[in-house]
This record gives structure tokens, C-alpha cells and sequence, in this order.
């Protein structure tokens, strides 16, 4: 089960990159657009240098497309978008743009920011980016400023950005902690639809997806597996003897017996009532006979006890390897003749009966038979 939850954290997550990415490629378009036609109305107001500026900026965009269309790498896309925005916001604070208006482009750049990094990161580069404007308003005389802005200015723009940071802060840490807990609810409700309520085994529809994935690993690669079809004997008597109650604590302890016994890459589940499938992956039939032999005999000897009782508790089971079916279906019904087979001869038993090559006897089976 955690195999499929980290899977499905891994599918929303890799939904999610390709949104983001969606995104960012509509922004640069619309961010080259402006750039290109601000630029163009810089050159005609005689603002070349300007103009030059933000057509340079528009190449570095374009550049970022370019590379995301080629490598299709989320993260750089992130990092050149970043990189050119800060830029750009830097050049603008510092020039200050056509009129002295740069800094109110960077009124775009908080929610930007927290949108493309975690809030960690994109406050550090906010503040970061506030350290500049400081010294850009603090100290007009330094080379590379060429803004002129006034104190009210000034204070207003601190103020205004300081405000909407906040907002941006917040309302980013509300929907990541929204979008968490939606995404741990879809995990735990698509576990729920796959597990068996009383056991916590799979239930039988995540078992035959499994069996149909399993299936056709071995149509592909030739990973050949087995399945082993486990019947508790006689359980309608617990039932009628004991109280259905009993039954249920059986259920749930030969659960815990059989996850303790199998591999963490086999699969159990509950196929019905009292009935039990176990998908053994990369194992033959005489691997998945002797695994059953355990179980059989593991169940036979362990105490199952309900309200001061021994309950009387043992199994058969009916295995199969899929090189003798041409099908999920098929291998199914074989191994549900196996179980037939294996109640009919007795209980408390496996089939098919293999003959052993050193001995010439039957194993492994039931002692006693
Ligand atoms: N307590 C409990 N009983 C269940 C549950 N599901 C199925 N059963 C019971 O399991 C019993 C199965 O009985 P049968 O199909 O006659 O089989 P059996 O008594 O095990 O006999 P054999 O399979 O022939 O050995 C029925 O009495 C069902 O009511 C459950 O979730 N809890």
C-alpha cells in the first residue's frame, strides 16, 4: 500500500509540475509580448537605450522558451524564468524605466515568486530583492542607478510592496496547506477503496488490477508468478459455534499471519468471505507449494482463540502458476479447481500434489495424507 500511495503522490506531483509549466510558458509569451511592445514605444519616444534594454530582456525569454521546448526540464524553465524576472525587476528599479514607473512592475513579483519556489525560498529572494530597491533609493549616486524617485514615493512603494508581500506570503501558505491535505484525503480515500475494512489485506478489486498488471509483465518479460487461492475449513461452524464476532477475530488474526509470512513483494487479499488470494511474483509453482505448506502448516499450529476459546482453524489451498494458463481467468479457475480439489481430498491440504524427484513421494502436502 505504500508502494501506491507514493506512486499516486508521484502522479499528482508530476500533474502538477506540467500545470506550473503550462503556466509559465502562457507568462513568458504575454511577458515577451509587453516587452516587445513596450520596447517598440520606448523607440518611438525616443528612449533607445531603453528600448534596447527590454528587447534584451525579450531575447532572454525567448531563450527560456526555447530551452523548455527543447529539454523539457520543469526545474531550469523555473530557474531561467526567475532569473530573467529578477533581472528585470533589478534593471528596472534601478533605471527606472520610462517616466521613473519601473518599480511598479515589480508589484507582479511576490506572487510570482511564491508560486514558482516554496515560501522559504521565495521570501529570502523577495527580501533580497527589497535590499536592492533599498540601496537603489538609498544612494541615487551609485553607477548603475539612473532612477529619480521622491520620498513620498519612496515610502509608498515600501509600504504598498510590504503589504501585498504579506498577502501573497499568506494566502500562498493557505493553499499549499489546502492543496496538502486535499491531495492526503484523495490518498486515503483511493486506500480505503482498495482495502479490505476487517483485514487491511487488499480487497478484490485492487487485486485484479494487480493480477491484470502482473499478468502483463509477464506477457512482456516473461516474469513468470503464482497465485495460491486459501479457504479457511469449515468456517461456518466458528461462525454458528462461536458468533460471527469470533469468525471476524479470526479473519483478522489468519491476516496477520499471512502478512508475517509472505514477502513484502507478494500481495494478499481478501477475495471473498472467507477466501484469500495471494499473488506470488517470480515464483514457480513448486516455490508458491512450499510457501503455501508454511502458511498451511503455520495456521494449523498457531492458537486462534476468541472469548476464552480455542477456535479450531485450518486451511486448504488451491495453487497455480500462470505458464499453465493463458489467462488472468484462466489461472483463476485453475487454482479454484485446486482449492476444490484440495477440500474434496480432505481439507487441511494443498493441490496440486507434486511429485518430489528425491524422494518420488508427494511434496510438499499436507502431513498425513
Ligand atoms: N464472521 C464472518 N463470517 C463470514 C464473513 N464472510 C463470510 N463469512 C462466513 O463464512 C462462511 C463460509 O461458509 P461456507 O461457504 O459454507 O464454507 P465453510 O464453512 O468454510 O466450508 P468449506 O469451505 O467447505 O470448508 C459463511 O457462513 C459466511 O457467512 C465475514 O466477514 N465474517
Amino acid at each position: 500500500m505504500t508502494e501506491v500511495t507514493g506512486t499516486q503522490f508521484l502522479a499528482a506531483r508530476n500533474g502538477e509540475e506540467a500545470t506550473v509549466a503550462r503556466l509559465m510558458t502562457g507568462v513568458s509569451l504575454m511577458a515577451l509580448a509587453f516587452l516587445l511592445g513596450i520596447g517598440a514605444k520606448a523607440w518611438y519616444a525616443d528612449h533607445q537605450t531603453h528600448a534596447y534594454a527590454l528587447w534584451l530582456f525579450a531575447g532572454l525569454v525567448s531563450v527560456n522558451l526555447a530551452l523548455y521546448a527543447w529539454r523539457r526540464d520543469h526545474v531550469l524553465q523555473r530557474l531561467g524564468m526567475l532569473l530573467v524576472v529578477g533581472l528585470l525587476f533589478a534593471y528596472l528599479i534601478a533605471s527606472g524605466g520610462e517616466s521613473n514607473t519601473g518599480p511598479l512592475w515589480f508589484y507582479v513579483f511576490p506572487p510570482l515568486l511564491f508560486y514558482l519556489t516554496d515560501l522559504k525560498t521565495g521570501t529570502a529572494l523577495l527580501l533580497l530583492c527589497l535590499l536592492f530597491a533599498v540601496i537603489v533609493f538609498s544612494f541615487p549616486a551609485l553607477p548603475f542607478v539612473s532612477g529619480e524617485y521622491s520620498g513620498d514615493f519612496k515610502i509608498r512603494f515600501f509600504a504598498t510592496i510590504t503589504f501585498e508581500s504579506i498577502f501573497c506570503f499568506v494566502l500562498e501558505a493557505s493553499r499549499l496547506k489546502a492543496r496538502n491535505e486535499l491531495m492526503a484525503l484523495a490518498v486515503s480515500h483511493d486506500q480505503a477503496a482498495r482495502t479490505d475494512e476487517l483485514t487491511g489485506l487488499s480487497n478484490r478489486r485492487d487485486m485484479q488490477q494487480r493480477l491484470g498488471a502482473e499478468y502483463s509483465r509477464y506477457q512482456r518479460s516473461g516474469h513468470h508468478f503464482s497465485v495460491a487461492l486459501v479457504d479457511l475449513d469449515l468456517f461456518k461452524r466458528i461462525n454458528d459455534d462461536y458468533g460471527h464476532d469470533a469468525g471476524d477475530a479470526v479473519l483478522v488474526q489468519f491476516a496477520r499471519r499471512v502478512r508475517s509470512l509472505i514477502r513484502q513483494t507478494d500481495v494478499a487479499a481478501r477475495w471473498g468471505g472467507e477466501e484469500f488470494l495471494l499473488l506470488l511474483p517470480d515464483t514457480s509453482l513448486l516455490q508458491a507449494l512450499t510457501l503455501a505448506e508454511r502458511l498451511r502448516a503455520d495456521i494449523e499450529h498457531t492458537e486462534f482463540c476468541f472469548d476464552g476459546h480455542r477456535l479450531p482453524v485450518t486451511i486448504s489451498v488451491g495453487v497455480c502458476s500462470v505458464t499453465q494458463a493463458d489467462s488472468v481467468n484462466q489461472l483463476l479457475r485453475l487454482a479454484d479447481i485446486n482449492l476444490y480439489n484440495a477440500k474434496e481430498s480432505g481439507r487441511n491440504r494443498l493441490a496440486p500434489r507434486v511429485r518430489s524427484r528425491t524422494t518420488g513421494g508427494d511434496a510438499p502436502d499436507a502431513p498425513g495424507n
